[in-house]
């Protein structure tokens, strides 16, 4: 049966990763039907709301969406309920997305466009397992009021609410531990339970979870510690799994390992596998206009998509191999280029893709 996939692009560079994707997947002839609609400012700016009821229909009635970004520094004084960023955070939360996959791959021709020393990242694969829809994201109470009581009070002050319950955190466990088993069999936890409760309950469930997969070692690692890691030996970690502010922070850290943030392809689950495929990165406005971004990130989620939701893996491999290949052939954004590569542009990158399908 023909499947169907909401293609919601978003603000800023959106338009132009996901003509590449776009591009790509068409020209695999899928049996794929693609319906696009507005999602973030440019929603706003149509119909005054960041996640319009149509778009989030299209959504829910959809076998995946692949999406952009969104987020634009010109909507950043509007009231949060009405801000571009709450279209996503809306429909993580309406789809029960929990599972965030961002995986971390410098790819050998990429080696180079690291920050850090080649012998450190060369060969790196790494899984970050994030939780999406709880934590200091979406916890309730969150406010501005005036301060009641301490040292600054009658003054203003902001206050969100870092929380997870113990189901929550195992449903995240049991998927982090699978995927443990299916790599490496090392999981490491990130928290913070040297000062948060909410982690010290995550580190407890991590513990409580583990006896049922005694072939996977767990470790535990403090979310500063964590950060350094990343840095000084990424190699010696393989599935990380944390909750959604760590896992947001972390993996922009993990995707500068790869060589740019324009490579960090995601996948956003939840229990029917119904997904939301995108970047990692945002709607960079900084670039926005220009056909200068990397396509590359938005065509691996479309990968993820077909491999993850739709039940399409040889299709997903194909899309793989010829981004291997282009970076092989020495196709380069700007943000991954060095001396000796061609360099291209968004479009002429999601050409090479096309190109190199097999
Ligand atoms: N899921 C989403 O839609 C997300 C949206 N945002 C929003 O995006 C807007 C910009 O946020 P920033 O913090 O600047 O993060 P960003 O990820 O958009 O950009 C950070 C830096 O990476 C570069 N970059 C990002 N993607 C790239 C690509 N594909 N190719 C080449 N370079 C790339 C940008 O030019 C910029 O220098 C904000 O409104 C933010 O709220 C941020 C993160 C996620
Ligand atoms: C824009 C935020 C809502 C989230 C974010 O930065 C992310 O999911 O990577
Ligand atoms: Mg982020």
């Amino acid at each position: 049966m023909t499947k169907k996939v909401a293609v919601l692009a978003g603000d800023g560079i959106g338009s132009e990763i996901m003509a590449q994707a776009l591009k790509v997947l068409k020209a695999l002839d899928l049996d794929l039907v693609y319906e696009e609609a507005l999602v973030g400012g440019v929603a706003y700016a149509a119909y005054g709301h960041p996640l319009p009821e149509s778009t989030l229909k299209l959504a829910k009635e959809s076998d995946a969406v692949l999406f952009g970004a969104v987020g634009d520094f010109k909507y950043d004084n509007l009231e949060r309920h009405l801000r571009p960023e709450q279209a996503i955070l809306g429909l993580r939360k309406a789809l029960g997305l929990f599972v965030n996959l961002r995986p971390a791959v410098c790819y050998k021709e990429l080696t180079y466009a690291s920050s850090l020393k080649p012998e450190l990242v060369s060969g790196l694969d790494l899984l970050i397992v994030r939780e999406l829809t709880g934590d200091v994201y979406f916890g309730q109470p969150r406010g501005r009021r005036i301060s009641p009581d301490g040292l600054f009070a009658g003054s203003e002050e902001g206050f969100d609410t870092m929380r997870y319950s113990k189901p929550e955190v195992e449903r995240i466990a049991h998927v982090a531990f699978k995927a443990a088993q299916g790599r490496g069999k090392h999981l490491t936890s990130v928290d913070k339970a040297n000062v948060l409760e909410t982690s010290q309950l995550w580190r407890d469930t991590m513990n409580r979870v583990a006896k049922e997969y005694p072939d996977v070692t767990l470790e535990h690692m403090y979310v500063d510690n964590a950060a350094m890691q990343l840095v000084r030996a990424p190699k010696k970690l393989d599935v990380l799994v944390t909750g959604n502010l760590f896992g947001d922070i972390l993996s922009d850290e993990a995707a500068m390992l790869t060589g740019s943030i324009g490579m960090l392809a995601s996948a956003a689950l939840n229990e029917k596998k119904q997904g939301l495929f995108e970047p990692s990165h945002g709607s960079a406005p900084d670039i926005a206009g220009q056909n200068i971004a990397n396509p590359l990130a938005q065509i691996l989620s479309a990968a993820m998509m077909l491999r993850y939701s739709l039940d399409m893996p040889e299709a997903a491999d194909k899309i793989e191999k010829a981004v291997k290949r282009v970076l092989a052939e020495g196709y380069r954004t700007g943000d991954i280029w060095s001396e000796g590569c061609k360099k291209v542009t968004c479009s002429e990158m999601g050409d090479a893709v096309v190109a190199a399908l097999q």
